[in-house]
């Protein structure tokens, strides 16, 4: 960036609209632009952009609170920016969905201090980082106005004195009432920092002035407890426990502080932290617990108890009601918490359930699991993750206020015999009386000892609870029955129930006749989505508004055809194509010297070479192939490898990276069919390993594909190897080796429950469009963006393609028509005719043979069609010729009846003529994973090595 010869003068202040568009409009070139303030919503603001002589104003919309990061707001292309030096940088490289790219800004003034993400040095930093009191002082006193004003690293006088200065400078700038919880380019807020080597009262001093001790770095996930383990400062690990900081946060990766403890050698902090006694959790279940409740009844009782609260305190402002369910739903089956935010709408968090490890063993015995939300802490409760949440609102819209309670439970007979709650709906009103939960005034521990130390408090409350956290759930929840739900229900399909389980769940008891005879019941009750209900068989009924049956066509084969080859194109047709923003992304990084950036050569021994000399720090197969190869050559090295050809050496750790993949005959056993493609059958198996240290033997399963006729098509069957070897994701089913016996064969992971076509055809009934199918749909775009970081083009995306390794895992397959891209072009053209999937192409595609990542774009629109139409055809029974016509002629896929009008939206969006109108596999994986009900729906997409 330029910052130095740029000074970000393009603020303007409290321009009007009128003003601005004055202003831009006196002939000045595109692209000319300004920020000013917002006048209809304080704190965002506005750019005003000038377009072929028109003003364009686009909304900059602030996220969170004091640290700035910002947006525009715009349908497709919505980046969240630390920053408006940064947003307007990112705009000044490219358009990025703006009719055109920042070019000249209009001079003015440099943004406020706290809306930037970087400035430069100045006095105070200075001061501040040097320990000097006195002139830190003195600034302060004689009126120095740029308190928050932040460094070339985005890092305040407040970062700077967490780093560097003395508690008498912390104190100054706290008094001068500085911004205590903004982050620097780093992602650390002051704490972070401070957290690292800072004595107790330093910490202390700065969580009284309000300092997040929850506070997360966007770029790693490390919370302040992080910090202080990694780096071994006990006195800080205790001060943040004693703030009620969660004892097991996890940063991006998945580490916990004991963890980071460890890895550091800092023997102390990772036994306090693997002995601390976690304190009683301030709340009961008896406040919140309701047992099984659908979602409908939890809204219901969720809004009468907040009219309940507002019939008695007309003021109070009731966002913070809520209840903890079990819901029996397929979409969300387990506990819920069920939340009214402040725009008065009912959210629902899934609460998830995982064990814990610690070099490989499992912290928690019995049976029991840890508890959380999305990607917040662990908790050994369901009591201490409620009164975490009672405490600190950070993961939720808000923070949980007036807990409301289940009705008394009636009591439970000798023989079973109560419906369960949601077939026969309650109607008593709750009995206890509204009254708002302080989690400190119940809470025996929450922060208020800044003068005793800490270890001493520590040990007092080791008296209280004598366990350490990691078995506390069996000492703390007596009553386990929500950890027994499944259980719960397997006994009693047995006809059987223990005492314990009647006592605490009287109102779920029913006999197995009951269940058998509600069965079709709940059904209908817990399959109904606002897109679709179902009828008493479970077979799918449409909207109301349509009226008619929908029937769900069986033949779904691939629908291929012939084509000539194709000419070449032109200049123009290039000209046609945008870059995604992965592509720029990486263009940049390319640009700027980055590590990211394409390999563009395929010359094995130097890049490897290069990589010996600078190691990478987890050096993978995976990166050494795909930078070092291209797919024709690994697959011409597979060839001479299968065929027994002897193989140029080249080094010897590349060949023993190569020679991993290839597996001998005889450690594969075969088993059942389970399906048939074009290269021969699929067969599920298992794949037999030995171990080297133990010598002990293991088995996996896996999927075995053999090709048919050997000398047919061998070349493309081990192409299409020789791409996936290159992909590791988990959106994408993974190789695991080939091996050549009799037959030529590919490993790959098992997809259990086998195709998604054939999964939503045999269980169309069952599926949820507002669970399953969104969250395949954000799984297959996550699996893209993947793929396109790699530089590859799939050109066979379709839901036949798409296999489930679980219910709620999709991932992507059949990379036998894939293509890698060559460096620096962001499109692929055939010359060369074949067999294409024509319905699953774009125009520019069946009619000119250009794939691209936009390309893909558009068969991503027709899997996710093919989803939400429970796996009809497209463009059912028409010829392939005149699906093209149709499409040609500006037609397109009609809205399933299951798929509401958002996103059919964003299908057509898919489908839009020119590929750079399309939107990117980032959009639409986030536009997926945000889900208006289930608000963590993200946690179930899995993200990684994007
Ligand atoms: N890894 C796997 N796990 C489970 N089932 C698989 C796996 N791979 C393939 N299958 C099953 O085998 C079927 C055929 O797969 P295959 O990839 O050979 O053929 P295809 O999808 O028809 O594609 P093509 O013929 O273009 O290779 C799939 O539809 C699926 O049901």
């Amino acid at each position: 960036m330029s910052r130095d010869s740029d000074p970000m003068k393009w603020y303007h202040g409290s321009l009007s609209r009128e003003a601005a568009d004055d202003l831009l409009k006196q002939g000045y070139e595109d692209g000319t632009f300004l920020v000013r303030e917002s006048s209809t919503a304080a704190g965002d603001f506005v750019l005003s952009l000038l377009c072929q002589e028109e003003v364009c104003h686009y909304q900059v919309r602030r996220h969170g609170g004091e640290d700035a990061f910002f947006s525009i707001d715009d349908k497709v292309q919505t980046k969240i920016l630390h920053g408006l030096d940064t947003l307007v940088d990112y705009y000044q490289q490219a358009a990025n969905g703006l009719p055109t790219k920042l070019t000249v800004p209009l001079i003015r003034d440099p943004p406020p201090h706290n809306t930037r993400s970087h400035g430069v040095t100045n006095l105070l930093h200075r001061a501040t980082a040097k320990n000097e009191s006195k002139v830190v002082f003195e600034l302060l006193k004689c009126g120095y106005r740029n308190f928050d004003a932040k460094n070339q690293d985005g890092q305040t006088a407040l970062h700077l004195a967490a780093l560097y200065s003395d508690e008498d400078i912390l104190k100054h700038l706290l008094n001068a009432k500085v911004q205590v919880n903004s982050s620097d380019s780093f992602g650390c807020q002051p704490l972070h920092y401070a957290a690292r080597s800072k004595p107790a009262s330093f910490i202390r001093t700065l969580i009284a002035a309000q300092a997040n001790v929850q506070g997360r770095n966007i770029e790693n996930g490390y919370v302040p407890l992080h910090e202080a383990a990694k780096h071994g400062n006990l006195e800080a690990v205790q001060e943040l426990l004693l703030a009620e900081a969660p004892p097991l946060p996890r940063t991006s990766s998945g580490e916990f502080p004991f963890d980071l403890a460890k890895e550091a050698g800092q023997t102390s902090v990772e036994e306090f932290l693997m002995n601390y006694k976690l304190p009683p959790a301030s709340t009961t279940r008896e406040q919140w617990y309701h047992g099984t409740l659908t979602r409908d009844e939890a809204v219901a009782i969720l809004k009468k108890h907040a009219q309940e609260l507002l019939a008695s305190q007309p003021q109070l402002d009731t966002s913070g009601c809520f209840l903890v369910r079990y819901s029996e739903s397929p979409a969300a089956s387990g506990l819920v918490l069920t939340l009214l935010s402040s725009d008065q709408m009912v959210k629902n968090f899934r609460i998830s359930q995982a064990d814990l490890y610690q070099n490989g063993v499992k912290l928690q015995s019995g049976g029991s699991k840890f508890l959380y939300i999305d990607d917040g802490p662990y908790w050994p409760s369901l009591e201490h993750l409620i009164s975490h949440f009672m405490r600190f609102s950070y993961g939720l819209p808000v923070s949980l206020k007036f807990p409301v309670p289940p009705q008394p439970k009636p009591e439970v007979p000798s023989f079973a015999t109560i419906p369960r709650s949601s077939v026969k709906p309650r109607t008593t009103p709750p009995a206890t009386p509204p009254t708002p939960v302080s989690p400190h005034a119940h809470s025996p521990h929450h922060h208020g000892h800044p003068h005793v130390p800490a270890l001493t408090i520590a040990k007092k409350k080791q008296k209280e609870n004598s366990s350490s956290m990691f078995n506390t759930l069996r000492l703390t929840s007596p009553k386990k029955a929500l950890f027994d739900m499944n259980s719960l229900r397997k006994s009693k399909s047995k006809g059987k129930r223990s005492e314990s389980e009647s006592s605490v769940s009287g109102s779920l008891a029913r006999t197995e006749q009951e269940l058998q005879a509600a069965a079709p019941m709940l059904k209908s009750l817990s399959f109904s989505t606002e897109f679709s209900t179902f009828n008493a068989d479970g077979g799918l009924v449409v909207a109301p508004a349509s009226g008619e049956l929908y029937n769900v066509p069986r033949n779904n084969t691939p629908i291929e055809m012939d084509l000539p080859p194709i000419a070449q194109k032109t200049e123009a047709e290039v000209e046609y194509f945008t870059k995604s923003d992965v592509a720029i992304e990486r263009e940049r990084a390319v640009q700027s010297g980055g590590v990211n950036g394409y390999q563009p050569t395929v010359d094995v021994l130097s890049v490897w070479d290069q990589q010996m000399i600078k190691p990478p720090a987890a050096a993978r197969l995976n990166s050494l192939i795909s930078t070092g190869s291209t797919e024709s050559e690994m697959a011409s090295y597979l060839q001479r490898k299968c065929s027994g050809t002897p193989t140029t050496p080249t080094s010897s750790a590349l060949e023993a990276a190569k020679l991993r993949f290839f597996i001998e005959p005889e450690n594969l056993v075969l088993e059942s069919e389970i399906g048939h493609g074009e290269f021969g059958s699929v067969h599920s198996g298992w794949l037999m390993r030995k171990s080297a240290a133990s010598g002990e033997e293991t088995r996996v399963e896996v999927a075995i594909k053999m090709l048919s006729d050997e000398h047919s098509n061998k070349q493309e069957f081990l192409r299409e190897a020789s791409v996936m070897m290159r992909l590791e994701h988990k959106c994408i089913v993974r190789l695991i080796g080939i091996s050549k016996g009799e037959m030529l064969m590919m490993v790959q992971e098992l997809a259990p429950l086998g195709s998604m076509l054939q999964y939503i055809l045999d269980h169309g009934a069952e599926i949820s469009a507002n669970s399953e199918l969104k969250v395949w749909a954000s799984q297959v775009a996550c699996g893209m963006h993947y793929l396109e970081s790699q530089h590859f083009v799939h050109r066979d995306l379709a839901a036949r393609n798409i296999l489930l390794t679980a219910r709620q895992q999709a991932k992507i397959s059949d990379f036998g028509m894939s293509r890698s891209l060559r460096p620096g072009s962001t499109e692929y053209q055939f010359t060369q005719g074949g067999r294409w999937p024509i319905r699953w192409y774009a125009p520019e595609s069946f009619n000119l043979g250009i794939f691209s990542h936009a390309s893909d774009v558009w068969s991503f629109g027709v899997t996710i069609w093919e989803m939400f139409a429970l796996g009809a055809p497209p463009y059912g029974e028409i010829s392939n010729v005149d699906a093209i016509k149709l499409v040609d002629s500006g037609e397109r896929l009609p809205q399933p009846s299951l798929c509401p009008a958002y996103i059919y939206a964003v299908m057509q969006s898919c489908w839009k003529e020119r590929p750079k109108d399309r939107p990117t596999f980032a959009y639409l994986m986030e536009f997926f994973a945000r889900d208006p009900d289930y608000q963590n729906l993200p946690e179930l997409v899995q993200t990684v090595h994007i």
